[in-house]
């Protein structure tokens, strides 16, 4: 018995539209409510949510039935989470602050069994082999791994060719805010000077013959991404609805003024 299919990374190999939302609530429970919305994918945030190992395996717990492809972002791109992240039974991986093509190499080594790569052997005893029962785990699961990267500065801008063209590298995702941050527009993704950046980046990724992705919570940006060819697009996030769907509520029956757009 040979592991899952990644239909989520065949699909974005197609080329083919891949719709999601950022999980950041760090919860088991919003995450299996999130998990029947309709989502292709699902994003549970290691990076900027409360989220530790057995949170985020949790989380992928709960979406064990759910039709959305759990992808969990690590915190940062090393080989040891990297290793304790497949095992609990995540297949597809973003890892974030990527800026040069020999990180993706190691990340790439991180995510496959020998000769391919160096991922550590345990998943028998872990979620990813269900716990065994998947008897040709060990001999299977390479081709069924996928790396999403992250490439959120001008350093990552000026290597994106050299990045995409690593084999074993699925996806580079556009980070706007870090890559705003890092241009000198902190707070603001959508500048002008940024957007030019990010359309760019997305268009030469996509040339490259890997799938671009990005997460916005403009309705009218999302749809421009995936008119230039973006796969894997994430069109919000858990705490920004939730934030604003509570704050709408009570302003409607309480003297308050209904909350800010949030950021995403
Ligand atoms: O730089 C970005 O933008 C991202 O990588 C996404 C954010 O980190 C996401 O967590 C929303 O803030």
């Amino acid at each position: 018995m040979p592991a899952p299919t990644n239909n989520f990374k065949a699909a974005i190999a197609r080329g083919e539209k891949q719709i999601g939302l950022w999980l950041a609530l760090a919860s088991a429970y919003s995450a299996e409510i999130a998990g029947s919305a309709g989502f292709d994918w699902l994003l549970i945030d290691g990076e900027h949510a409360p989220n530790d190992l057995p949170l985020i395996s949790a989380q992928i717990a709960a979406l064990n039935a759910s039709p959305s492809h759990p992808v969990v972002r690590v915190p940062i791109g090393e080989t040891w989470i990297i290793k304790q992240v497949l095992d609990a039974g995540a297949q597809t991986i973003l890892v974030p602050m990527v800026e040069t093509a020999e990180h993706a190499q190691q990340l790439v080594r991180a995510m496959k069994y020998p000769p391919e790569g160096m991922r550590g052997v345990g998943a028998m005893l872990a979620r990813a082999s269900n716990f065994g029962r998947i008897t040709d785990y060990l001999t299977t699961a390479n081709d069924e791994v996928c790396l999403l990267l992250q490439a959120e500065s001008r350093a990552a801008i000026d290597a994106l060719d050299e990045i995409a063209a690593v084999d074993g590298v699925d996806g580079i995702f556009i980070g706007p805010s870090d890559l705003a941050a890092d241009m000198g527009f902190l707070g603001r993704p959508t500048a002008p000077e940024v957007q030019s950046v990010i359309e760019d980046g997305l268009k030469r990724i996509i040339k490259s013959g890997k799938a671009a992705g990005i997460l916005t919570g403009d309705p009218s940006l999302a749809q421009r991404y995936l008119e230039l060819g973006a796969s894997f697009v994430a069109v919000g996030t858990d705490v920004t609805l939730f934030t604003q769907a509570t704050a709408t509520l009570a302003a409607r029956f309480k003297d308050r003024p209904e909350a800010p757009p949030a950021g995403y």
